[in-house]
């Protein structure tokens, strides 16, 4: 049994006088892979802009590998080893695929050879051969692999991949899962924030459900995809389209 990466306690967030999250009580432990699912609105970004600091909960405690840091500032969070992917990848278009990677290994005082490091994050995503090229060339599955690449620079402990295969194909998010899975497998803890069900499905070890703010179930994919509570939130979403 291992010890958590995370330990959320009773965290609660609002926007005025809206109550988007909370109370959350939540661990993410070593080396684990964790999907986060709940439909538009569920808390869910508002739960991870929690764990990396970019929003200060009202209450409750972050934290991360037994300490707490529920008053580290987002970049120190980084640097202990947590680390997000966005949706919406951003490269510098101006740069070439390397060059994106050697802005955050600017800030990695003990990698020496930083070229180095950056083609071998490259070759993690399987973007190696386009090292060269400029970034405003990539197609959208080669971007988001560059922004996994970028996650990966600061050596994460914790990668929390929000939605990552959003608007691939079939097989692009077949190769996305493939790379997930292959982080993990070194050691990487990951959170999947993902609406495409049958990819966090297939990926999650457990899964947890969000809606309103509150997380109404978690279990195994088999367990959340028979769990009438999430089908009822699912169902009833369905239904307002
Ligand atoms: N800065 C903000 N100010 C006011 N309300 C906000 C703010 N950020 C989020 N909210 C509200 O909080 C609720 C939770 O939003 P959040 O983005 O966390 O949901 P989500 O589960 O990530 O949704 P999605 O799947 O659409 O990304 C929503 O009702 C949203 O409108």
């Amino acid at each position: 049994m291992t010890s958590p990466a995370l330990s959320l306690r009773g965290i609660e967030k609002s926007f005025g006088v809206f109550k988007a999250l909370g109370p959350v009580d939540l661990d993410l432990m070593q080396g684990e892979r964790l999907g986060i699912i709940g439909p538009n609105g569920a808390g869910k970004t508002t739960l991870i802009n929690c764990i990396t600091g970019v929003l200060r909960p009202d209450q409750g405690s972050v934290q991360f590998m037994g300490k707490d840091i529920s008053n580290v500032p987002p970049f120190e969070r980084a640097r202990m080893g947590i680390s997000r992917s966005f949706q919406i990848p951003r490269p510098f278009i101006g740069m070439s695929v390397l060059e994106n990677l050697l802005v955050p290994l600017d800030y990695k005082p003990a990698v020496h050879n930083k070229e180095a490091r950056a083609l071998q994050l490259l070759e993690s995503v399987n973007l190696h051969q386009r090292a060269y090229d400029p970034s405003g060339d990539l197609s959208q599955l080669e971007l988001r692999k560059l922004e996994l690449a970028r996650a990966l620079a600061s050596d994460p402990k914790v990668l929390i991949a929000d939605e990552a295969m959003a608007g691939l194909s079939d097989t692009e998010i077949d190769e996305v899962l493939d790379i997930l899975m292959r982080l993990n497998a070194s050691g990487v803890a990951i959170i999947m924030i993902e609406h495409i069900m049958h990819a966090v499905m297939r990926f999650s070890q457990r899964v947890v459900c969000f809606d309103t703010g509150l997380l109404i179930a978690a279990g195994t994919a088999d367990e959340i995809a028979n769990n009438t509570t999430v089908q009822k939130v699912y169902f009833g979403e369905q239904t307002h389209h």
